[in-house]
């Protein structure tokens, strides 16, 4: 006699329609807190099943920890990313890349060249962008985003191609504040219609659910040139950088297409990773600032006690400001710049707390999700930086965000790097600049919504502060400082 095997049933989820499964409950906006909404209801690992395709959503640490790190060897993948990849032009970063020999490779470059150790020698980079941020928020000649914009970029832009951005009207600014649309409003990653059914890209714009296929097509060449034109200028440069190190790794060799690509796609991962995603956490401060103004004081009592007014803060001063490094966490988890993360993909058939978990499934930590889990946090909706303090120093002791960088051999590399931009930023706005609502005609101040874009990435939507130099002396150390890059 035959004995059947029982599968385990699938994690629970919503309710599904027949053929179509959870295709019309599917959200089109925030997904996150949605998926976070319904995981309180059927758990922490959830099923969704749309057009046939299977979606396990994790909305805790532990599930996300337990899969994607500790079964790593099974959760590495990516699915298809037609939107983002064969559309938008994204074919070249590796964040996209399948598991496998060519991942392998890029990651393995790209994670020497960041690890915990080796960003320090990128620290004079960082520390006097951060002082030209400071100049540029208190010159304030343009919108507050712009100065941010033009720093996250020219921290990655030196590390990547060896070029410092001068002047406002640099190419790759404009480059970057393309791509950075693009990213901000394509849709959730791997999860639209088209990823589902690559065929559907051949459709007509009008066809239901190709809209983000239309829009992807249409921005591709902002993505093109994010990979060409930065690789071209590099060429003939011959300051330090990424690029620089590799291009001496090859020299001498006759280099084949792939060589060209990859050195390419490897040194324009740095300057798409890392751009968009630390001005994002950026603006998300200055969000927070407006609505928690008990954080820009209590960060500002810290610096003027631990510093003064002589000087501005260094990384050297990191250990003695621990509630600017806290400042820096709860940025980090408060509004995750990768709110759903990037999504892995089930590489084969596997099992999970007595659940059936299928090859294909797609994997999405949600991270904004996890970030807000009451069992972790208290308040997790207040921007409190303090919840990270000791309980000796009146802190909650509560864990760090570690799902904020994603998880097992996909975790993002740049994660130090980022860290360390947002913490000299932080420390070197609180030392410059007050960050004040904006008023209106009426002189009335405009509290903004807390609001963020969908996609990829994610920032807060445009809204309005004011920001002005702390002191006449603030102003005279920042200009001082900067000189050294004008040199
Ligand atoms: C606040 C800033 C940042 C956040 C929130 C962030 C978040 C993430 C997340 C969630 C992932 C996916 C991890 C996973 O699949 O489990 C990722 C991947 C990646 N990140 Fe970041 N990131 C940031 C900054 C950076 C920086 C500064 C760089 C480079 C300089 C960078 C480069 C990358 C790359 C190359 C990948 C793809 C890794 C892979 O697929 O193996 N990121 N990041």
């Amino acid at each position: 006699k035959r004995r059947t095997v029982r599968r385990p049933p699938l994690p629970p989820g919503p309710p599904a329609e027949p053929l179509i499964g959870h295709l019309r409950i599917m959200p089109s906006d925030q997904e996150e807190l949605v998926f976070h909404e319904w995981a309180k209801t059927y758990g922490d690992v959830m099923h969704l099943r749309v057009l046939g395709r299977d979606l396990i959503i994790l909305d805790s640490v532990q599930a996300a920890t337990e899969l994607l790190e500790k079964r790593s060897a099974l959760y590495s993948d990516r699915p298809n990313f037609t939107v983002y990849t064969s559309l938008m032009g994204w074919d070249l970063h590796m964040g996209f890349f399948p598991y496998g020999r060519r991942f392998r490779k890029h990651r393995k470059l790209l994670q020497s060249y960041l690890t915990q150790q080796s960003i320090v020698k990128f620290q004079p980079i960082q520390l006097i962008n951060a002082r030209y941020l400071a100049k540029g928020l208190m010159e304030n000649k343009r919108d507050f985003g712009h100065y941010i914009s033009r720093y996250a970029t020219s921290v990655v832009m030196r590390i990547a191609y060896g070029h410092q951005i001068m002047s406002e009207e640099d190419e790759f600014m404009t480059i970057v504040n393309d791509v950075a649309y693009a990213l901000n409003n394509c849709g959730p990653p791997g999860a639209t219609i088209v990823d589902y059914f690559p065929i559907l890209q051949y459709f007509p714009s009008w066809f239901p659910g190709t809209s983000y296929a239309t829009f992807a097509r249409e921005w591709k060449w902002a993505i093109d040139k994010l990979f060409n034109v930065p690789y071209e200028k590099a060429e003939s440069t011959a300051e330090p950088s990424f690029l620089h190190s590799q291009m001496e790794a090859v020299s001498g060799k006759d280099l084949t297409d792939e060589d060209i690509q990859d050195l390419k796609g490897s040194a324009g991962v740095l300057f798409a990773g890392g751009a968009d995603t630390t001005s994002s956490s950026l603006e998300t401060f200055v969000l927070a600032l407006l609505h928690h103004p008990v954080v820009q004081k209590k960060g500002q009592e810290e610096l003027d006690r631990v510093i003064g007014h002589d000087r501005l803060p260094t990384f050297e001063d990191y250990d003695a400001l621990p509630y600017i490094d806290c400042v820096t966490q709860e940025i980090l988890r408060w509004h995750p710049a990768t709110p759903l993360g990037v999504p892995h993909r089930a590489m084969e058939d596997d099992i999970y707390r007595g659940m059936f978990i299928p090859k294909g499934a797609i994997i999405f930590s949600n991270v904004k999700g996890i970030n807000l889990d009451k069992n972790v946090y208290t308040e997790p909706t207040k921007f409190n930086p303090s919840r990270f303090l000791p309980k000796s120093q009146g802190g909650n002791e509560e864990p760090r965000p570690i799902a904020t960088f994603g998880f097992g051999r996909r975790i993002c590399p740049g994660r130090h790097l980022a860290a360390a931009s947002i913490w000299i930023a932080v420390a070197t706005m609180f030392a410059t600049v007050n960050v004040n609502k904006a008023k209106d005609e009426d002189g009335n101040e405009i509290t903004p919504e807390i609001m963020f874009e969908t996609g990829l990435t994610s920032r807060p939507k445009a809204f309005s502060c004011n920001i002005t130099p702390r002191s006449e002396k603030a102003i005279r150390i920042v200009a001082r400082e900067c000189e050294s890059l004008y040199e």
